[in-house]
């Protein structure tokens, strides 16, 4: 194991980038090509919420090919304040919630990552009764929960938002949820997994329409199956769920990571490279692979779980609007901006999922990108090369994006916001090097040297400039 990951007392590997800004950097000498395999982790958006799904059970979970996340080892204190026990050997978790201490989960951990919040369904499912507080996870929009809510509150919740806690209990004597008819404005990821969870044990037959279609709702709901429940329909806008009285032990294999792999088809193209990778699911990357292959990227599916990606001719400018499952992911949008930025022509990409998930444009412009933001739109106008600066990953995708642009940017970047990336790359630097990258992490203590070391020659440019003025 890496020596950046250290032991918790939860029993799960944390790393040691903390949810607050750390000052540790990558640095990125680009211009290289890469080549070779690359493994893809373990999806982080199933394996949250998979995670949050063995609340349901009161026997043993194992969970396998679980990523070696930030976010997964906060997951993991979630639940251990709840009373589950966890623990961790490699990518595979072993949960036990046989006892469930408190209904309440911590402000200070839940306020971390916005999968946390999800877990509300199952907990209420099992105790008829959550206290949550209201989620964290990446500033790129209001982020609201009411459909959560909403849901929560037809199945038979009585459900209170009070200083920022959301509290939510079954009061009829039963304490059972009932089964209910939801309509969900829109098709959102976490209401559906929340409510989904929520109406395995519930009393009765739960109908979730215009549901969220995504793969990693499919997998939740294949992991709930696995442990007894009655599920159909997942991966269409209509979702039947009947509820059982208990779940059993189950033993599951989270799905790649689909951005992941994304985010590494992006490196390839932008270098362009001849890379491998496995395992993926390519039907989860059908909207980026469409986007890639319009713009002149040619990408092999060579076997039923890998995908090859080889040096474009010329890269091409398109657009993109981002969109729920099937459509075009919002979580690639960031990196896809970095690629776009180098391709001949303009470009116009509508961010219509999240109200504020464009600022990685001013970052790449850093970089020497040509990108105006108006409204949810950029219009990227593109330009032959790409120089190195220091900048930061606003959000964990923003972080990505900085990372893609630097490898294809002439000289040094610095990239700043490592505990954002951390939080959804499995290693992601180590990877990189190992197909060839010169990319390297520079600790706390390092790049603090170097950040002083940058000001103080930028107090002496200064001062020299105000001394010839
Ligand atoms: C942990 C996790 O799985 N995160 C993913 C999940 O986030 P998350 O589940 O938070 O995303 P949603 O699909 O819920 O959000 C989509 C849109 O619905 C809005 N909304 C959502 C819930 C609600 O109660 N009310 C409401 O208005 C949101 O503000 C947003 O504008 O899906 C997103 C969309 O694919 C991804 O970017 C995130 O990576
Ligand atoms: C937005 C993301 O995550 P979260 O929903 O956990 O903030 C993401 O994975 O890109």
């Amino acid at each position: 194991m890496e020596d950046r990951i250290i032991n918790t007392s939860n029993g799960l590997p944390e790393t040691n980038s903390s949810p607050q800004a750390d000052s540790s950097v990558l640095k990125v000498w680009g211009g290289r090509s890469l080549e070779g395999h690359v493994t893809i982790s373990g999806a982080k958006n199933s394996a949250l919420v998979l995670m949050a799904g063995a609340l349901l059970c009161s026997g043993d979970c194992r969970i396998r090919n679980v990523p070696l996340l930030a976010d997964v080892s906060r997951m993991g204190e979630v639940l251990s304040a709840l009373g589950m026990r966890l623990s961790r050997s490699g990518n595979i978790i072993d949960i036990n919630a046989s006892e469930i201490t408190t209904s309440k989960a911590p402000y200070e951990l839940v306020t971390q990552l916005r999968a946390s919040f999800f877990a509300i369904g199952p907990l209420l499912a099992r105790l008829g009764e959550a206290q949550m507080p209201l989620p964290g996870g990446c500033a790129i929009g209001a982020r609201p929960v009411d459909l959560h809510v909403r849901g929560l509150q037809a199945m038979g919740a009585e459900v209170q938002i009070e200083h920022g806690i959301c509290n939510a209990r079954v009061t009829d004597g039963s304490r059972r949820l009932k089964g209910a008819k939801i309509y969900l404005d829109l098709p959102s990821v976490g209401a559906t997994e929340t409510l989904m969870m929520a109406a395995t044990l519930a009393d009765g037959e739960t109908i979730i329409e215009n549901a969220a279609r995504e793969p990693e709702v499919v997998d939740l709901a294949n992991f709930c199956i696995s442990m007894g429940a009655k599920i159909e329909g997942a991966g269409t806008s209509k979702i039947v769920i009947n509820g059982v009285p208990k779940l059993h032990s189950t033993d599951y294999n989270v799905i790649p990571d689909r951005i992941e792999a994304g985010t590494f088809l992006l490196a390839g193209a932008i270098t362009r490279s001849d890379l491998i990778l496995s395992p993926v699911m390519p039907e989860h990357l059908m909207p980026v692979i469409a986007k890639l292959e319009e713009i002149g990227v040619p990408v092999i599916e060579e076997q039923p779980n890998s995908l090859r990606i080889k040096p474009a001719q010329i890269l091409k400018a398109t657009d993109i609007d981002t969109m729920p499952h099937p459509g075009f992911p919002t979580d690639m949008q960031a990196p896809f901006m970095s690629l776009l930025a180098v391709a001949e022509g303009d470009s116009i990409i509508n961010e219509t999922v999240f109200e504020n998930r464009l600022r990685h444009a001013s970052e790449l412009n850093r970089l020497g990108a040509d990108i105006r933001v108006k409204g949810n739109s950029a219009f990227v106008r593109g330009v032959s090369e790409l120089s190195g600066a220091p900048v930061e990953g606003t959000d964990l995708r923003a972080a990505a994006a900085m990372v893609v642009a630097a490898l294809a940017a002439s000289g040094e970047t610095t990239i700043k916001g490592l505990n954002y990336l951390d939080r959804g790359y499995d290693r992601l630097d180590l990877k990189l090097q190992k197909i060839g990258a010169k990319i390297e992490r520079l600790e706390d203590t390092e790049a603090d040297a170097l950040a002083s070391k940058a000001e103080s020659s930028s107090e002496t440019t200064n001062g020299t400039a105000s001394i010839s003025n």
